[in-house]
């Protein structure tokens, strides 16, 4: 990988000025120093030395950075103005508090959970069975959907009736591309002690283990997979306006918005994943940051990084609202070291003074299903995320249907937390061993996602960036602008 100050070899004029102007210092504090002249010679390669500084600074790709940001020029002053300062909407938390939160607790907390096999094994139902269109030809049979651990690694309680399917290369049900594909080795397996509970939020039946199946999340990073196209439109299409159309200026019904808003910070986020993790050349088979997309898809919208900013907010209010059901939970796969380990984690994450301090209720969920209709308006938005939460299994790509299954339980998870329990005639919170892994995993998700738009800089910032002329691909992506989490996936070929 190139330094941070490799110099942006598109600007052939700036690089000669910088290397002749290093010259004329260089040349002139020797005449000094041959002179006799030490104190001026000091002084003028100081000088020298600042001014190489600030040239370097507008050469490097490090001039991006916000540590770095008092040595841009003034007439760059207006990338602040996209800056996101202020409260969250409908949230009691600051965007700058929300990312100081993230960078220092949440996020390295979260990168670690999410690793440990308690956190890293998802149930699934992966095979296709869409409701809604399903002579769309692009979500196929069942069968299409194959187990490729080998049995013995299946908890016994979690066995399939039948293991056999299509061979470990046959993607014909797959649309698109062989990335894809699912990869369902397991490593570890031994799961118990957890409740067998529905969730009301949900289409699929969670306590219904006959067609899950156990993936393991970190072969399956979220990333780029060539879904794209109709059926990938049809999807949002369908997610967006039968399900939670977007709200007019004039909308008072918060929980029609708050529907909305965390539909689109879910979708914001899943477009950071792909565009973060991107095939940017399939001939070399080359993957990394593909910036433009970032900004196209979300950077430039700044509704939907606030969106994603009010879902993280959510999300993060369900975790913490079942603080005690998660700290008393079984962190049990089998494997103790690990196991305690998680354990820890999540105490540390719920119980963390810093998030206490700085966010301590980051959304108030008592303020909704107040007026009259508060319970029929609570049905119909329930039913409305049950539809979307069923439009997952019409995703034509099995690893994009992984993660939309996932992040769409972790939504309801949430969303059971906050609004399901503790109302009259509810039992207390119970919740299954997978929704809190659904749970934990989307919160990870939206943290790495908040991650990349501060690293990535405000929404300005790129314009700048994108603006100037088009970079060599090594360029670009230089290793400097790259979130950590990306870094650090398991699959990103280096
Ligand atoms: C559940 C699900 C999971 C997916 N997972 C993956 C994956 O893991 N990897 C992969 O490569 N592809 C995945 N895809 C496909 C991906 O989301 C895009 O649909 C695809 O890349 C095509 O993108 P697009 O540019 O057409 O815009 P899309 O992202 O498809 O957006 C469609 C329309 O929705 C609106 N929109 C976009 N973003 C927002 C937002 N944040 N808020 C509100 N409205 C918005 C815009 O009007 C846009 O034109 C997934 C699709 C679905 C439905």
């Amino acid at each position: 990988m190139e330094s941070a100050l490799h110099i942006d070899s598109t600007k052939p004029r700036e690089i000669s000025l910088y290397a002749k102007l290093m010259v004329e210092i260089e040349i002139t504090s020797k005449k000094l120093s041959h002179g006799g002249d030490k104190k001026r010679m000091w002084r003028w390669k100081m000088v020298g030395a600042l001014i190489a500084v600030l040239l370097a600074t507008s050469l490097t790709p490090w001039r991006h950075s916000r540590r770095f940001s008092f040595l841009r020029s003034p007439c760059r002053c207006s990338e602040d103005s996209h800056k996101y300062t202020g409260i969250v909407e409908d949230c009691c938390c600051d965007y700058e508090t929300v990312d100081s939160v993230n960078e220092a607790v949440l996020y390295p907390l979260l990168q670690d959970l999410v690793t440990t096999p308690f956190f890293r094994y998802f149930k699934v139902k992966l095979w296709c069975d869409c409701p809604f269109w399903p002579d769309d030809g692009m979500c196929r049979l069942r069968d299409c959907s194959v187990c490729e651990c080998p049995e013995h690694e299946f908890p016994e309680a979690f066995k399939r009736p039948s293991l056999h399917g299509l061979a470990k290369d046959d993607l014909i049900c797959q649309e698109g591309k062989p990335e894809a594909a699912v990869d369902r080795t397991l490593d570890t397996k031994v799961f118990r002690g957890w409740p067998e509970v529905d969730n009301p939020w949900t289409n699929d039946d969670e306590t219904d283990n006959n067609e899950m199946t156990y993936v393991n999340l970190q072969l399956n990073p979220e990333r780029y997979t060539g879904y794209t196209g109709p059926s990938a439109r049809r999807i949002w299409d369908a997610v967006y306006s039968e399900n939670c159309p977007k709200y007019s200026s004039g909308e008072s019904c918060q929980e029609k918005k708050v529907l909305y808003k965390l539909i689109s910070g879910l979708h914001s986020s899943i477009s950071i994943h792909i565009a973060a993790d991107y095939l940017l050349d399939e001939t070399t088979n080359q993957w990394g940051a593909n910036l433009e997309l970032m900004h196209d898809r979300v950077l430039k919208h700044p509704e939907r990084v606030q969106n994603l900013y009010f879902t993280f907010l959510f999300v993060l209010r369900a975790v913490t609202k079942a603080a005690s059901y998660l700290e008393q939970a079984e962190y049990d796969s089998g494997n103790h070291v690990e196991d305690l380990k998680a354990h820890s984690l999540i105490r540390q994450l719920i119980h963390n003074p810093k998030l206490q301090a700085a966010c301590p209720l980051p959304f108030d969920e008592a303020k909704l299903w107040q007026g009259q209709s508060g319970p029929e308006l609570k049905q119909q938005i329930q039913k409305q995320f049950r539809n979307i939460s069923a439009l997952m299994d019409c995703v034509g790509c099995e690893k994009c249907r992984l993660w939309g299954k996932l992040q769409v339980l972790g939504l309801g998870t949430a969303l059971k937390i906050l609004f399901s329990v503790d109302t009259p005639g509810r039992r207390h919170l119970q919740l299954q061993r997978n929704e809190v892994i659904a749970l934990m995993n989307l919160l990870n998700r939206l943290s790495e996602s908040l991650k990349s738009v501060t690293d990535m800089g405000s929404s300005a910032a790129m314009d700048v960036l994108l603006s100037q002329p088009p970079l060599q691909t090594n360029s670009l992506i230089h290793e400097s602008w790259l979130p950590h989490w990306w870094k650090k996936m398991p699959m990103s070929p280096s």
